[in-house]
């Protein structure tokens, strides 16, 4: 019970409920701001979806083919903004658009022609004969093709734009020259609309660091960049006080976790000073113990994540970090796969001082079986002894103290002994017993308990039946489980623990404020020759980010234009919710069925292959394949998976006896570890932790991987995303090689050409009416405004000449195009710059005129504070007030001098009041000074002035008290 919400996807944002919502604003509009004015104009817009097929000459992109529902605004140059008119070559003038392909012939002008190869090549048209055409290509060759396989090229006065959206012609090769010419000159971030595609350099590009910050910062420049990204989020912030959240996608290696470290560099310049500097350095430290536990080399990439993780950076009302909180999705298991493991071991056997080294035991990397299995022990240009002396500097800032530091080595030590443990035979039956060797020795000395207790763990661990516990000896294959679940125990529970540590130094305190950016790097699709449960994991996170991100870009953006009653038609995209399905669906989704075989003590691998085919077969993301493998179609392609193994992967549980043991471990850090793993499991009315009293579908690793996963997308869920897409140039890991096929499956994954469809006949600008009216009402000046929200809004929009196309009204939000709302922002900028200018003067003037009053108002100033006080209330029948004096002073002026002549007698101080003796006392000081500052000419520190006297105040309250 208590589970289901656990199972449920995370909720959609509230969405009004239908679109009949028609605000009484609408009715009460005035006659001259005319809602069919601004709508009726969309009517001459040169909007994709008015338009009539054939309006423009290109059809789906190419010469004279039919152009399909979903390409209607496909590969249209009019993006229907005017912005893209303004791009827009001459040479696509309406005119010429009947016959664009003689028209393409006439000016001899480029075209894409795709090769028989499928690549893409420049060309021009030389003739047509029916569907044909001949075609004269860049690299001199003639060829003969069909037209479909013609597709216009942009001029090159838009080669290497910084933002899709301006490219004249949308289509594929297009995309994929505009991002190669940019890659090549080392401009690897463009943009796509509201995405940001960052294609990975593989080497070290000169666009970081300070400078680059600060020019970002002061926005010197708007080149894409994930700097322009983290400034945008970290402005909406704290203008709009909504939390943000960068969200990376990508493939292994694409570049992912470069990105949000480039990204958190940012948020820690712009959040630092003050504390902010301690927090900002410890966060970014954090990045290199993540890495080292968290990360390994796999084909793909020699710093792949092995978990996923959420970077929550909180900032204090000033826009300074105040904290931060991580929080991790599963790591997936890298110790007896035969890939090169986490890195953190191979840094502690190269980089531990020689004391730790002898009293760990530790021997070089390659002596240890859960290092020696795979054939890299060294990664090309890495230095892995300095890396663990960068990871304990780390492991320092963020306060995990020596103590603790030791205990984490014995325990990463204690895994690689454990790795290193055999099995001997002892009957026909293939039962074993542990060999009583130096691994058993060391390992259990780390660990904190004696040999005797770890080899009887290892070789005979209890089954609870109902009523008594039987002992049997294991086989070798279940040994070596039991070994391997072992340390696999107390890797993923050290990592945990250490993520705990982290959060407790990077703790936001009591000036929490509640904003907040997160930045999300999971681990990347991956897709090897074999796959298993891990890259099922994996690949699943990945389809779950896909639907977030169609989500926001897709479908929240057309379901609100839709709601709000605007004229709009759909961009078909790629919805990835039939795979997701295909793993969350009760009974019969992927995760469940896995969740049932691993309770069912019968099932095998084999058993659960065909489990899946027959119940999945019915989802066109589910291929059946021969014995235990199965394909699924995952949205960045097909990914061919092995069931082996999956059972016990997903069981995920430590056999009992191991419980048993740790708790016994004199180890700290084993006691901790077992008794939250007990307590998490154990029912309330349980104290026993028998393997009965856990809750099996708690325990499976597949619900845990997707329970956590449900948790960051709800943590996504409520705050505003900027999406960055990462994208692996090559398969070689190589800098300079850009592998056109590789990209554009990338490309198609992401949806790129989806998103700049949106973006070019979307508005990206929304605004509820009141917001609206609220912001820009103001710098009206008529007399008779109306005063309902919608018809101001219009008013605003009609007194500043926003074209009509440039906007829609919806039923309760301003829709604009890009590039409006800054316009508007400019004028209020102005006005408001105005409007403070004047204030300023006025305030000026005042402060002058109430200093001369009271200048001319005080008697004397006493030398002496103290004075001030001093016989208060005597004569008090004689006092005068200010205000009184003032008085006189404006009727008689000579009288007035008299008395400040009078004034200047110590014993007409006395009897004023103590109250108005500070006023006048700290007006006069403020005054004296700020007459100095004149003297002085200057008349720079003038503007000072209120906060000085705020000192003077505070000097003569201070004195008061003394
Ligand atoms: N902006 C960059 N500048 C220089 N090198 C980069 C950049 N981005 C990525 N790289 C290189 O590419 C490698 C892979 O990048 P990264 O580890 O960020 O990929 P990833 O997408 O996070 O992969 P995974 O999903 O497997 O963790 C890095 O180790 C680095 O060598």
């Amino acid at each position: 019970m208590g589970e289901k919400p656990k199972e449920l996807p995370p909720a959609l944002p509230a969405r009004p409920p239908s679109k009949a919502r028609l605000p009484s604003a609408r009715r009460s509009m005035p006659n001259n701001f005319r809602v069919e004015n601004a709508e009726g104009s969309l009517e001459c817009l040169p909007s994709l979806n008015k338009r009539k097929e054939g309006d423009l000459g290109f059809k789906a992109g190419h010469f004279g083919v039919k152009k399909t529902e979903n390409d209607q605004t496909v590969e249209s140059p009019y993006g229907g903004s005017l912005e893209d008119c303004r791009t827009r070559p001459e040479k696509i003038a309406k005119s010429d658009c009947d016959d664009n392909i003689g028209y393409f012939i006439k000016k001899k002008l480029c075209v894409w022609c795709r090769l028989p190869s499928g690549l893409w090549e420049l060309g021009t048209i030389q003739s047509t004969s029916g569907d044909a055409a001949l075609v004269s290509l860049s690299s001199g060759n003639v060829i003969k093709v069909h037209r479909v396989e013609l597709l216009p090229a942009n001029p090159d006065v838009l080669e290497g734009v910084d933002d899709l959206i301006q490219l004249s012609y949308l289509n594929e090769p297009a995309v994929l020259y505009n991002l190669q010419c940019r890659y090549s000159q080392d401009m690897i971030y463009s943009k796509a609309g509201p995405v940001l595609i960052a294609i990975n350099p593989f080497k070290d590009v000169q666009i970081y660091g300070k400078d680059s910050i600060r020019a970002y910062r002061q926005k010197l420049t708007d080149k894409p960049h994930v700097y322009a990204v983290a400034d945008a989020a970290y402005d909406e912030m704290m203008t709009d006080d909504v939390n943000q959240s960068i969200i990376i996608s990508g493939e292994s290696g694409a570049g992912k976790t470069e990105t949000a470290k480039v990204a958190m560099q940012y948020l820690a310049a712009l959040g630092s000073g003050s504390c902010g500097t301690e927090h900002a350095n410890a966060i970014l430290q954090t990045n290199c113990i993540l890495e080292a536990f968290g990360n390994a080399k796999t084909s793909r990439n020699q710093n792949a994540s092995r978990f996923g993780k959420l970077i929550e950076f909180h900032f204090s009302t000033a826009g300074r970090i105040c904290g931060a909180f991580i929080q991790t999705c599963k790591l997936v298991a890298q110790l007896e796969n035969g890939e090169r493991s986490y890195h953190v071991f191979y840094q502690l056997c190269a980089g531990a001082p020689s004391t730790l080294k002898e009293r760990l035991n530790l021997k070089r990397a390659s002596e240890y079986k859960y290092l020696n299995q795979s054939d890299c022990l060294e990664i090309d240009g890495v230095d892995d002894a300095r890396k663990f002396h960068i990871l304990v500097e780390a492991l320092d800032v963020v306060h995990v103290c020596k103590e603790d530091q030791e205990h984490m080595f014995s325990l990463l030590a204690a895994v690689l002994w454990l790795g290193n443990i055999s099995f001997r035979a002892i009957d026909n039956e293939k039962h074993v017993e542990v060999l009583a060797d130096e691994a058993v020795t060391i390992a259990a000395m780390l660990m904190g308990c004696s040999s005797q207790e770890l080899m009887l763990s290892l070789s005979t661990p209890e089954i609870h039946g109902s009523k008594d516990s039987i002992v049997k000896r294991l086989t070798l294959r279940q040994a070596i489980d039991a070994r391997d679940a072992l340390a696999k125990f107390i890797y993923v529970s050290l990592f945990d623990w250490l993520v705990e540590q982290i959060n407790k130094s990077l703790a936001v305190g009591k000036c929490r404020t509640g904003r907040s950016i997160s930045i999300l790097d999971i681990h990347g699709f991956e897709s090897f020759q074999k796959n298993s449960f891990e890259q099922m994991c994996i690949n699943y996170a990945n389809e779950r980010l896909q639907q977030h991100f169609n989500r926001h870009l897709f479908k929240l953006e057309q379901e609100e234009c839709e709601l709000d009653g605007l004229d709009w038609t759909k961009v078909d995209f790629q919805d990835n919710q039939e795979c997701l399905n295909l793993f969350e669906k009760k009974p019969f989704g992927l995760l469940s069925m896995l969740d049932e075989e691993s309770n069912f003590p019968k099932a095998n691998d084999l058993t659960l292959a065909n489990k899946f085919k027959q119940h999945l077969n019915a989802n066109s993301c589910f291929k059946e394949e021969k014995g235990s493998t199965f394909s699924i179609r995952h949205h960045a392609g097909e990914v061919l998976y092995d069931t082996s193994g999956f059972l016990k992967k997903n069981r995920d549980r430590l056999p009992s006896v191991f419980f048993q043991l740790l708790s016994s471990c004199r180890c700290r850090l084993l006691q901790l570890f077992t008794s939250k793993e007990l307590k998490q499991f154990q029912k309330p009315e349980n104290d026993s932790y028998q393997i009965d009293a856990l809750d099996p579908s708690k325990s499976s690793a597949g619900i845990d991987f997707k329970g956590q996963l449900f948790k960051l997308m709800h943590q996504l869920e409520s705050s505003k995303p900027h999406f960055i897409s990462c994208i692996r140039p090559n398969s070689k890991q190589l800098p300079g090689m850009y592998e056109v096929n590789l990209v554009l499956q990338q490309l198609r994954c992401c949806g790129v050409l989806e998103v700049v469809r949106i973006s070019r006949s979307g508005y990206p600008t929304r605004m509820t009416h009141q917001e609206f009216a609220g912001r820009y009402g103001f710098l009206l000046l008529e007399d008779d405004l109306p005063q309902d929200p919608l018809s101001l809004s219009i008013a605003i929009l009609k007194r500043f000449s926003v074209l009509p196309e440039m906007y829609q009204i919806g039923y309760t939000k301003v829709f604009l195009r890009t590039g409006q709302i800054a316009s508007l922002e400019d004028k209020r900028k102005k006005v408001l710059r105005g409007i403070i200018g004047v204030q300023k003067y006025f305030r000026g003037h005042r402060a002058r005129c109430h200093f001369d009053q009271l200048k001319e108002g005080v008697p004397k100033i006493p030398s002496n504070a103290d004075g001030l006080g001093e016989n208060t209330g005597r004569k008090a029948g004689s006092c005068e007030t200010l205000d009184e004096r003032q008085n006189l002073k404006k009727s008689h002026p000579e009288n007035g001098k008299a008395k400040r002549k009078a004034g200047r007698k110590m014993s007409e101080v006395k009897v004023l009041p103590i109250k108005i003796c500070h006023q006048i006392w700290q007006s006069f000081k403020g005054g004296c000074f700020r007459l100095r500052q004149l003297w002085c000419g200057r008349r720079r520190k003038m503007l000072n002035y209120r906060s000085n006297c705020n000192n003077l105040k505070q000097d003569g309250q201070n004195m008061n008290q003394r």
